[in-house]
């Protein structure tokens, strides 16, 4: 059995009499699923999933202390806290610090998962008793988890991975080509993998389903918000504020960090740029291509 809460009680009420979810068009939901508004009504055992945006995970952990304490929490959220430039654990362990902490994340739109096409993603948690116990609850018939003891590296893939979305997508909108965007990857890459390391991430977690394989999908695909984003800065259309994009709150958190701890991400830099309006397309390619030449490395 699943048990699903969501803050809004009529939408909650309506998925559970009607099936099927608003913002999963076509999808049925399944019978061991029961939706609900009324947080007290979480079953005392189990893991929770908390998949709320970034920004928000600080409020809703918060309101939410006395149902979560002592709990296995898996973070599904990918970003950076602007307020603080901290990662979804992180805060975590300032909201509740009793809380066994866990990372599920990697390639997979939930449109996809929810149509039942095969996904594999990264289960991480520094505890590896608790992984396997979680990698065993959480695969399904279509869903293949693959466990990691790097926390901190798989957040920062899953987080890093939207702000290169976004330089690609831009990149396509202002039509500058694929050959523009295999380089914004690669060397967006380079530069997610240099500051995981600088934070204490394993390379080989960058390398995996949490970094690489996201940011494969997210830069590839009109599916991801934060490439959707690009697109229509790329092309000087608007976008719609209301919709997630968690790349623009993280490029900027991540930008304002690389400034204080003197690391060199240029890419970062001309995204926060961009969301930001203070930089349009064609000058952030220029800075970019006029960059000293140097040695190709991470
Ligand atoms: N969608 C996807 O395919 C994937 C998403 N993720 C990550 O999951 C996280 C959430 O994304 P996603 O679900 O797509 O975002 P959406 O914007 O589609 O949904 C966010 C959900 O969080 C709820 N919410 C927002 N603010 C609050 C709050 N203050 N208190 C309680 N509930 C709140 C919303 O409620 P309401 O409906 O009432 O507004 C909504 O149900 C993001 O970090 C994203 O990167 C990761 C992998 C795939
Ligand atoms: O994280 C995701 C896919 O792995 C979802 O991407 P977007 O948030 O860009 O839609």
């Amino acid at each position: 059995p699943v048990w699903l809460w969501g803050r809004n009680a009529e939408v909650m009420a309506g998925m559970q009499i009607e099936r099927s979810c608003p913002r999963l068009p076509g999808a049925t939901l399944a019978p061991a699923l029961t939706c609900s508004s009324d947080i007290n009504d979480l079953p005392a055992e189990g893991p929770v999933l908390l998949a709320v945006p970034m920004q928000t995970l600080r409020a809703v952990t918060t309101s939410f202390a006395a149902q979560l304490a002592h709990r296995t929490l898996v973070l599904c959220c990918k970003g950076i806290e602007l307020s603080t430039g901290l990662r979804p654990s992180q805060v975590l362990a300032q909201t509740l610090p009793d809380a066994r902490i866990a990372v599920l994340t990697g390639p997979s739109f939930a449109a996809d998962i929810a149509r039942g096409l095969p996904t594999a993603l990264t289960l991480a948690c520094a505890d590896e008793g608790e992984a396997k116990r979680l990698q065993q609850q959480l695969i399904a018939p279509h869903l293949r988890l693959y466990r990691s003891t790097d926390v901190t590296g798989a957040e920062l893939g899953g987080a890093l991975k939207n702000v290169m979305a976004i330089a690609c997508g831009a990149a396509i909108g202002a039509g500058l080509g694929d050959s523009a965007r295999a380089a914004l990857m690669t060397r967006g890459y380079a530069e997610m993998s240099r500051m995981a390391a600088a934070l204490g991430a394993r390379p080989e977690t960058l390398a995996g389903l949490s970094g690489f394989g996201d940011l494969a999908l997210t830069c590839t695909s009109e599916g991801s918000r934060n490439f959707r984003l690009g697109l229509a800065i790329g092309r000087g259309e608007p976008f719609d504020p209301a919709v997630t994009v968690e790349g623009a709150a993280t490029a900027r958190a991540t930008h304002a960090l690389a400034q204080a701890e003197g690391w060199d991400l240029p890419i970062t830099a001309v995204v926060a740029g961009l969301v930001d309006a203070r930089l349009d397309v064609k000058t952030a390619m220029a800075q970019l291509l006029a960059r000293p030449l140097k040695e190709e490395t991470p």
